[in-house]
């Protein structure tokens, strides 16, 4: 199994990132576009994967998803949020089935 600390080298990096000069970074290039630009890259990447998913395409399927991951990470930094935050929701989640979840929803 590959260590999962290579998304916190990765956020580290972004978050050194917002310092740098976008003409030498993409991270910071996207960062002075803003929340538009980046959230229009994630969209992109949501599309991509859906269509590597269509043509049953594995290796692509396995690039746009870290492609989707890699710019939600850099969503995520933008907002001054970080990978744990999203590894803490995943343990909150943990074990907790999602048809039980749903059904506890209280309805407005
Ligand atoms: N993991 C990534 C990563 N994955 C994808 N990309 C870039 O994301 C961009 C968009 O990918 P697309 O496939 O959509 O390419 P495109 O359609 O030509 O892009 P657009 O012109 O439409 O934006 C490309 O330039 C990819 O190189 C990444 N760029 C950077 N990283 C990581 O971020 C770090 C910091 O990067 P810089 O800020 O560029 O130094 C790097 O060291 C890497 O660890």
């Amino acid at each position: 199994m590959i260590d999962i600390e290579v998304l916190h080298r990765i956020a580290a990096t972004l978050a050194e990132r917002k310092k740098a000069d976008p003409d030498s970074s993409y991270v910071s290039s996207l960062y002075v576009k803003g929340t538009d630009a980046i959230c229009k890259k994630v969209a992109e990447e949501a599309a991509e994967t859906i269509m590597a998913a269509k043509d049953k395409d594995m290796l692509h399927i396995v690039w746009e998803v870290t492609d989707l991951w890699f710019h939600s990470m850099v969503l995520l930094s933008h907002f001054g949020l970080s990978v744990d935050d999203v590894l803490a929701e995943f343990r909150r989640r943990e074990g907790v089935s999602g048809i039980d979840e749903k059904k506890s929803r209280t309805t407005a």
